[in-house]
Parts: C-alpha cells; structure tokens; sequence
C-alpha cells in the first residue's frame, strides 16, 4: 500500500496492513445504539474557552480541511465533561462523503449525518507537547459534532468561503480572529466514550465528546468541501470526494450520556 487515504486502493479496509492497531480494542469511529448508553448523573457539563486570537492558518493535508490554532500555552482550552484536567485546543477539521446523505464518522443507531466537525484537544496537564500526549490514553480529547443537511451555515460560511484559496494539498491561508465555539449547537449535551484517532495511525488515545444536537449545512457549502483536492498543484487533479472512516466494533466498551 503506497500512502494511505479513502480510496479502493489504500482506503481503510487495508490500513491494518501499515497501522495493526486498526484491530485494536479501542478503535474509533462507533455506531452508537442509543439504548445502550448509559445516564451518568456524575458527567458535569463542558466547557469550552476559546480565544479567537488563537486561530493561526486553514490549510489542506490532503485528507481534509483544518484550521489551526497556536497550542504553545493554554489560551484556548476544553474542560469539564469526562475529562479531568484541562484540554488545549490543536485544530479542528472536517468528514464529509460523496453525497449528502453520507459523510459523518460516527453514527447513531445506523444513521449517518452529511458531515462531522472534530474538535481536537491534547492534555496540557499532564504531557508537555502534543506529540507525546497523542500517544497516552488520556492524551486527546476530540469533541464531535455532527453536519445536518439544512438552511445555509452563516458561522461555517467563514470556513467554506476560504476554502477555494487552499485547493490543492499543502496549501494554506491566514485565518486567525476565529473562535471555533460559534460552529457547536444550542446544546451541549453529550455522548462520551473511549476511542482513538480515525486516521493513521489511529493512536488509541482519544477521549470522544459526542454532542448530540446537530448543526446545519447547506448542500451548496457541502459540495464546496468535496472541490478540495487530494492533490499538490501540479499533480492529476483529484477531488477530496470522501473522507470518513466506517464505524469500528465497540468490544465491549461503554458508551456514557450527560
Ligand atoms: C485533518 C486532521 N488530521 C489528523 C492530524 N493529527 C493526527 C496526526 O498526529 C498524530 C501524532 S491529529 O491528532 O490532530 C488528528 S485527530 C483526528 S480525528 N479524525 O481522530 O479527530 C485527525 C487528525
Ligand atoms: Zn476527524
């Protein structure tokens, strides 16, 4: 297998063969069945404290679409939840499939949503960079928030109006006065449960925040994404069509609710 990405070729059926802990026991995304979930009156609610300053570039890796946020102290941070300690804000990006009735990650008795928003956090108490926390249990903590086809998204509209500025692989633009809070929902309600990264090398040291109420896209801003390239300049063009990886086995795990 060459690189790894969403194709026939080199797709997440065979990212067990360069990444084995794709077998692991802690592997993300699920389905969640929401009559497994479990109540737990002891979940407090999250909260999350974002400085808009902290916004630094949107950029295109090829898999997807980020922006990033200068993490070298702990100006942007999530806490509160199933996490103890403080989170510090790294990037956010986005999964989105070939057409709107697919696309999230995570699913919810069966259900796929046209999208989903990560929300990615490392743990600034304990571990000094983000490097070393992506590889501890506790280390990341990623908030979810699933894409609901609907009225046009005017808070994601700043992200999808940059979008044609980064096409191609390895570009990237300015985007900083930014405060990731304005894309989550009126609730914060969430599912939480132990899981990893949905992408090589799929370290299993997440810590998933689920929040169960959608926000909205519109089928326009959606169809912006999937214009992004996989590509560098230069190169055959190809659409960023699909970006998901299909639900994993729980094997056992617990699935608790706020
Ligand atoms: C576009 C995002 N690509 C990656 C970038 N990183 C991974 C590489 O680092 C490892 C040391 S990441 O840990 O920031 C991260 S978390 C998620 S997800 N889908 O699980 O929320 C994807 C990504
Ligand atoms: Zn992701």
């Amino acid at each position: 297998m060459l690189h790894w990405g969403y194709d026939e070729h080199n797709g997440p059926a065979r990212w067990k063969e360069v990444f084995p802990v794709a077998n692991g026991d802690r592997q993300s995304p699920i389905d969640i069945q929401t009559e497994e979930t479990k109540y737990d009156p002891a979940l407090p609610p999250i909260s999350p404290n974002y400085d808009p300053t902290s916004a630094k570039v949107i950029l295109n890796n090829g898999h997807s679409t980020s922006v990033e946020f200068d993490d070298t102290e702990n100006k942007s941070v999530l806490r509160g939840g199933p996490l103890s300690g403080s989170y510090r804000l790294r990037q956010i990006h986005f999964h989105w499939g070939a057409s709107d009735d697919i696309g999230s990650e995570h699913a919810v008795d069966g259900k796929k949503y046209a999208a989903e928003l990560h929300v990615v956090h490392w743990n600034s108490d304990k571990y000094s960079t983000f490097v070393e926390a992506a590889r501890q249990r506790d280390g990341l903590a990623v908030m979810a928030v699933f894409l609901k086809i609907g009225e046009c998204n005017s808070q994601l509209k700043k992200i999808t109006d940059r979008l044609d500025a980064i096409r191609a692989k390895g570009k990237q633009a300015l985007f900083t006065n930014f405060d990731p809070s304005c894309l989550l929902p009126h609730s914060l309600d969430y599912w939480t449960y132990l899981g990893s990264l949905t992408v090589p090398p799929l370290l299993e040291s997440v810590i998933w925040i689920i929040l169960r109420e959608p926000i909205s896209v519109s089928s326009e801003q959606l169809a912006k994404f999937r214009s992004l390239l996989c590509t560098a300049e230069g190169e055959g063009a190809c659409c960023m069509l699909r970006n998901y990886r299909p639900p994993q086995p729980l094997k056992g795990r617990e699935v608790r609710r706020n």
